[in-house]
């Protein structure tokens, strides 16, 4: 069990974390999202134990994870760290780098999982070259493989994918987070993807200005968001008045994601199609709906200037308006 009381940490120029409380069980995975500079690589580094916390605790089995005035080497034992650079030895192999944390008493066993984290990651090509040829995408890909060679308690990833193509990622994606499960690996991983979040995260931890709006599990984060931005980090979203629609809502505004509200022939309401936005297995639609802009998706591509008429799907927004 990995758990985190009201931790603070402040760099010296006063920006930082605060009010941070949660837990994880073994096989957990968590999302961090939020704005660029809320805080999320600053959260990763102190829960690896990089920083003296200002207040709180992280606690991991029996363990207190402390920081860097307690430790000569940083970083907590059981904990692994994918930093945004990577940290690996660029004149050795990728083999050499997977294989680095591995005790050396086994070579066979060292071999037999360096190879199934290289087929893992797709890294047999370049298995045998020096990490500073490498592409970019090609490091993180050895990166990762490299903090997970040696199982830890709590894997740390921060912006796992962000070098890598989309050719590879969502295969890697799913090999990834299938094997942290297989592994009962805690993983919390910072991200700016809504696709890295929905699919493999069991709980996601909103943050702003270095707090935590929301912290449940994926599927309530989602589907009950908290407020506008939170709802944001997903996509584009509608923040509307919903007296305005006739609908009966206990509060003042409410979220609705594109995607419940439908375009058909017979509507309540009527709007001019303002522009569309090809989205592959259909179209972002934005409407002009009196002087608002609503966006909702649609299966064919509408004309631009052309009148539609639209409802919301109420069994999809049911949950919101209570
Ligand atoms: N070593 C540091 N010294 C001083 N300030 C820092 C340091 N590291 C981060 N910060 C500041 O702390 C805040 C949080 O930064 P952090 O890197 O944790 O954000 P983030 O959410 O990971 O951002 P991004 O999504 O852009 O990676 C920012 O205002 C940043 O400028």
């Amino acid at each position: 069990m990995l758990k985190v009381n009201d931790l603070s940490y402040f760099h010296e120029n006063g920006q930082g974390i605060s009010e941070i409380n949660f837990e994880l069980k073994t096989g957990d995975h968590l999302a961090l999202i939020g704005e660029s500079g809320c805080g999320k690589s600053t959260l990763i580094k102190a829960i690896y134990g990089l920083f003296d916390l200002d207040e709180g605790s992280i606690h991991w089995k029996n363990d207190r994870v402390l920081g860097p005035a307690h430790n000569l080497v940083p970083g907590f034992p059981s904990f692994k760290h994918l930093s945004q650079e990577f940290d690996l030895m660029p004149f050795t192999t990728s083999e050499e780098n997977i294989q680095k944390y591995l005790s050396r008493e086994t070579p066979q066993e060292n071999k037999k999982r360096s190879d199934e984290l290289v087929a893992l990651f797709d890294l047999e090509d370049v298995k045998d070259q020096k990490v500073k040829t490498l592409s970019g995408g090609q490091k993180q890909r050895v990166a990762i493989a490299q903090v997970l060679a040696k199982p830890p308690g709590v894997v740390l990833l921060d912006e796992p994918f962000s070098h890598i193509d989309q050719f590879l990622k969502h295969q890697l994606r799913r090999r990834l987070f299938q094997f942290l499960k297989k592994e009962k690996i805690i993983c919390i991983f910072a991200t700016h993807d809504a696709d890295d979040v929905l699919p493999f995260s069991d709980y996601t931890m909103v943050l702003k200005n270095g707090k935590p709006l929301d912290f449940r599990p994926t599927t309530e984060v989602y589907s009950k968001p908290k407020n506008f931005y939170c709802a944001s980090l997903f996509g584009d979203v509608n923040l509307l008045d919903p007296k305005e629609f006739g609908l009966d809502s206990k509060t003042p505004e409410i979220i609705i994601y594109p995607h419940e509200i439908e375009i058909i022939q017979e509507g309540d309401f009527q709007a001019e199609v303002k522009s569309r936005y090809f989205k592959g297995s259909n179209y972002l639609v934005e409407m002009k709906y009196q002087s608002k802009s609503i966006f909702a998706i649609s299966e064919v591509n509408l004309e631009k200037g052309s009148k539609v008429n639209f409802q919301f799907s109420q069994k999809r927004i049911y949950s919101r308006l209570n």
